[in-house]
């Protein structure tokens, strides 16, 4: 089980300074997509050209134009993108066919998916390298978590990796993990702590008895 940082509400100088905190403690970290909005896929680049060991995803959450977003983010430095569950079933094979010619990943965000298993089978059969379970953060501003969709999604998915996002503090950490999904992302779990090394530190202890 791995440990994604979700940078979002950050320019480009405060990601780095965050990261440079925490850098041991993460397997991957993530320009958020607000911060790809503000800063372009230049946030990603610098990121990577600090830390070019550390794995960078870029949270472009695609809709269309798949395989050329894919590449430009690819070009900036991304290992990872995001693509949203709901595009089209074309849309999710160019994104795919060109993470795949590059070498990199692709992450498919569930975020609105009503049929969250019909779809989760159908994306495992694209060939998607993660399928991630999401609550965004205006759903919960009403108080929703993913944690049951993790669990459907889980039992469903055969080839891809599964990942949780969306309000994981350490208090639900344990819920989490219970599930055993691949990847575990926070963002405000840990950005929004004083004590950020220290809170990072503990999510990785507990991933790590996982
Ligand atoms: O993808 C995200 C959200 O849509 C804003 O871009 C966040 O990165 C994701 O929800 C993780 O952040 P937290 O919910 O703060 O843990």
């Amino acid at each position: 089980m791995k440990l994604q940082l979700a940078l979002d509400l950050v320019n480009i100088p405060q990601a780095i300074e965050v990261v440079s905190q925490v850098q041991e403690y993460v397997d991957v970290v993530e320009i958020g997509t607000p911060v790809v909005i503000n800063e372009g896929l230049n946030a990603v680049k610098q990121l990577k050209e600090a830390f070019p060991n550390t794995t960078v995803l870029a949270d472009l959450k695609i809709m269309d134009a798949a395989g050329y977003e894919v590449s430009q983010a690819v070009s900036h430095g991304a290992d990872i993108v995001t693509i949203l569950a709901v595009a089209e079933d074309e849309s999710i094979k160019g994104a795919v066919a060109e993470a795949k010619k590059q070498g990199k990943e692709i992450l498919v965000d569930m975020i609105a998916v009503k049929d969250i298993k019909t779809r989760a089978k159908e994306l495992d059969e694209f060939g998607v390298d993660y399928i991630c379970v999401h609550t965004g953060y205006d759903l919960q501003a009403v108080g929703k978590n993913s944690f049951d969709d993790l669990k459907a999604i889980k039992s469903v998915v055969k080839n891809a990796k599964t990942a949780v996002a969306g309000g994981i503090k350490l208090e639900t950490l344990p819920e989490v993990i219970a599930a055993q999904p691949d990847l575990v992302i926070v963002g405000g779990g840990i950005t929004g702590k004083e004590n950020l090394k220290e809170t990072a530190s503990q999510f990785k202890e507990l991933i790590a008895q996982g």
